[in-house]
């Protein structure tokens, strides 16, 4: 079962239990049994799926319920809990700093997905403002070398290799010297793996790390490895010291689940997900907003780091005040729509939405929307700055429709379309007329600014159903410790998800 359909299957087994009248034991065995085959039909181990249910159990006594009480919150909260303590190992990793020298090797299996992780995760840093380097220790598989070489010239990382040296540990050793010497902050090592566990590997594994003497070692999984996951990451740990995993190929239609028990057999946390083939596919692992997200609960400080990541810092107060003013002119909705282009796979955004689990979002849906963005992106490039510019629909007559269509080489009942989808939003974003803008640089402050009577304006209204209500959204944020700003982007999600 992929990810995305686990999520959908215990939202599910949540919702049927909500909407009994009364909840009695054979409710919430009915409940956890859904919930528990949809575990197991993701391969995560069994051992934790019982011992989740036996902890729900105990927790949820029903006898011991007054009637006031308000099970099903509880119940919910308790799943919610416990799927995260299946992901949490109540520990966190060592965590590199900026400016201070650490050496983190990567270990994993042939085809895991360690080469191209090492460059995502240097990659990650240095947008960040770090100073990483690359070494390829992996001298087993030929062409390691020549793949993190175009890996780390395509996004200008210094690297170590060479096609001459046999011995791992020499170049490992030599690598980690010269990046010292250079002061870069973060050296990653990049390790053999091998088709299969075996003892070469890890012998290899060893005298590396002995020899390098790492601050972390990262154990890269691919998810798609079900229940082998468990003994396959113990093994690892039983070998080397490892800190940290890093799940790859979460995109595909991997039955994930497994992979995520991996957490408990090393006892170290999920630290980043890859979600793609391409370097900026990899995204930070946090238990709690990922379980949100896995029940369609959303996850708005994702959706905000996201947002926060491609509105440059600099434009956003500036965009804030247009909207402050209830200036939502057709510039503003071409540059959020470049924003959403820039954010990568429309249905990773999705997801982060509370009520949009990624099962809501199909592949040949998200093309669908991304291309009808490009559409309406080229239709808006034959606008003159006049047009752009105005807040004023009406501006838009026929004569001037037609203009743009001919020039976009696209029919004037697309510009019409446009116009309409422009105007839904217009009147989504002008209920964000009148907020209190924050200073420069104080993004965090128009969290405090805007509570959930704001944000129940600004979301469409079947989402805001989804949610629960005003009650969800006031629960919703809390949970998620502020809702950061919305900068009405919601708007843009809205209307039946194009
Ligand atoms: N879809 C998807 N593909 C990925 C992801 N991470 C890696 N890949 C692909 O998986 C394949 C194997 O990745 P590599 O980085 O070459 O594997 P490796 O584990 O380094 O292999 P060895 O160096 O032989 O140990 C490549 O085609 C990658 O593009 C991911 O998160 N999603």
């Amino acid at each position: 079962m992929v990810l995305a359909e686990l999520g959908g299957s215990i939202s599910r087994a949540l919702q049927q239990m909500s909407n009994a009248t009364v909840i009695d034991e054979k409710v919430l065995n009915d409940c956890l049994n859904d919930i528990t085959r949809a575990l197991l039909q993701s391969d995560v181990q069994f051992k934790l799926v019982r011992d989740m249910q036996t902890n729900i159990k105990n927790i949820v006594n029903l006898d011991d319920l007054a009637a006031g009480h308000n099970k099903r919150r509880i119940i919910q909260q308790a799943v919610f809990n416990e799927l995260c303590k299946i992901l949490d190992p109540g520990k966190p990793s060592f965590t590199p700093k900026k400016g201070k020298t650490s050496v983190v090797m990567f270990v994993g299996l042939q085809g895991s997905g360690k080469t191209t992780t090492c460059t995502k995760y240097a990659y990650y840093h240095q947008k960040k403002g770090w100073k990483p380097a690359l070494v390829c220790a992996d001298t087993f598989r030929a062409g390691a070398f020549d793949q993190l070489k175009q890996n780390s010239t395509k996004a200008k990382i210094p690297f170590y290799g060479s096609y001459m040296e046999s011995d791992p540990v020499k170049i490992a050793v030599d690598g980690v010297e010269r990046f010292k010497e250079e002061n870069c902050d973060l050296i990653i090592v990049d390790t053999s793996g091998r088709h299969k566990q075996e003892a070469a590997l890890f012998e290899e594994m060893r005298q590396v790390s002995e020899a390098t003497k790492p601050d972390l070692v990262i154990f890269v999984m691919d998810s798609s490895i079900g229940q082998a996951a468990f003994d396959q990451a113990q093994a690892f740990k039983q070998s080397v010291a490892v800190g940290a995993v890093i799940v790859t190929k979460m995109d595909g239609h991997a039955k994930g689940g497994g992979a995520l028990s991996a957490v408990a057999a090393t006892k170290s946390p999920v630290i980043f997900i890859g979600t793609g083939e391409h370097m900026d596919e990899f995204e930070v692992f946090d238990v709690k907003p990922f379980v949100s997200r896995l029940l369609g609960m959303g996850d708005w400080s994702g959706f905000m780091d996201k947002i926060q990541e491609v509105v440059p810092m600099d434009q956003q107060p500036e965009l804030l005040q247009k909207l402050s003013e209830g200036n939502f002119t057709l510039r503003i909705m071409y540059e959020q729509f470049q924003n959403i282009m820039k954010m990568g796979p429309i249905s990773q955004v999705f997801s982060m939405l509370p009520g949009f689990s990624a099962e809501l979002m199909p592949k040949g849906r998200e093309k669908e929307s991304q291309a009808k963005i490009k559409r309406y992106m080229t239709m808006m490039d034959s606008m003159t700055n006049e047009e752009l510019d105005s807040s004023n629909p009406k501006l838009m007559n026929e004569s001037r429709m037609m203009r743009i269509a001919r020039g976009a080489g696209r029919q004037i009942r697309e510009v019409m379309e446009m116009m309409e989808e422009y105007k839904r939003l217009a009147k989504i974003w002008s209920k964000m007329k009148g907020l209190k803008i924050p200073k420069k640089g104080e993004m965090s402050a128009l969290s405090r600014n805007m509570n959930a009577q704001h944000m129940s304006k600004v979301l469409p209204p079947q989402m805001l159903k989804q949610i629960g209500g005003m009650g969800g959204l006031q629960n919703l944020m809390k949970q998620m410790g502020s809702a950061k700003d919305m900068m009405g982007m919601g708007g843009l999600f809205g209307g039946g998800g194009d």
